[in-house]
């Protein structure tokens, strides 16, 4: 199962997209023999200004057709990292090809788009920056890879 990270805005060589590259590199690594990944980042930039839906317009165009869609939003489901591996796996055993997470920009998502997803995924109730959330959902794909591999990175 292919997984997209589709994010509004351009990470910027530094600190957050050196952690982004790392764990990606890692998931990629842990989930080869478990048919997880790769994964890719896809950024999408409204340089007009057009706002939440000139966002979700450029994003929908973005995503890989018939993905499964998971949006990041805080009004999402809180869940553990273990129940976050098992979602995953459920994904991937149901047949999906292409994982594709969304995170929005300073606005947060279209609510069309977020009627579209089929999951929700909060990491709490707390708002974080968009960069932040890219790299706790790479670290979270990593751990989530470790929990289904039974490696000792997640100790609970
Ligand atoms: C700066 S936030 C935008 C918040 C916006 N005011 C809203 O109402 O959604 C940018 C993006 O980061 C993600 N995000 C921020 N906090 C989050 C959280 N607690 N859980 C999941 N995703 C979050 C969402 O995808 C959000 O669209």
């Amino acid at each position: 199962m292919r997984v997209h990270i589709c994010a509004v805005g351009r990470l910027r060589k530094g600190p957050e997209k050196d952690l982004v590259d790392d764990y990606l590199t890692r998931f990629d690594r842990t989930g080869r023999g478990l048919s997880l990944g790769p994964a890719q980042v896809i950024e999408v930039d409204d340089r007009k200004g057009g706002g939440m839906s000139a966002e979700a317009a450029l994003l929908e165009k973005a995503l890989p057709k018939g993905a499964t869609l998971c949006v990041l939003d805080e009004r999402g489901t809180v869940e553990t990292s273990p129940k976050f591996a098992k979602r995953l796996a459920g994904w991937r055993d149901g047949g999906a090809s292409d994982l594709a997470f969304v995170i929005g920009g300073a606005d947060g998502i279209d609510p069309a788009l977020r009627a579209k997803a089929h999951h929700g995924l909060s990491f709490g109730k707390m708002v974080w920056p968009h960069m932040l959330v890219r790299v706790m959902l790479a670290e979270q794909l990593y751990r989530a890879a470790s929990i289904l591999s039974g490696g000792p990175y997640h100790r609970s």
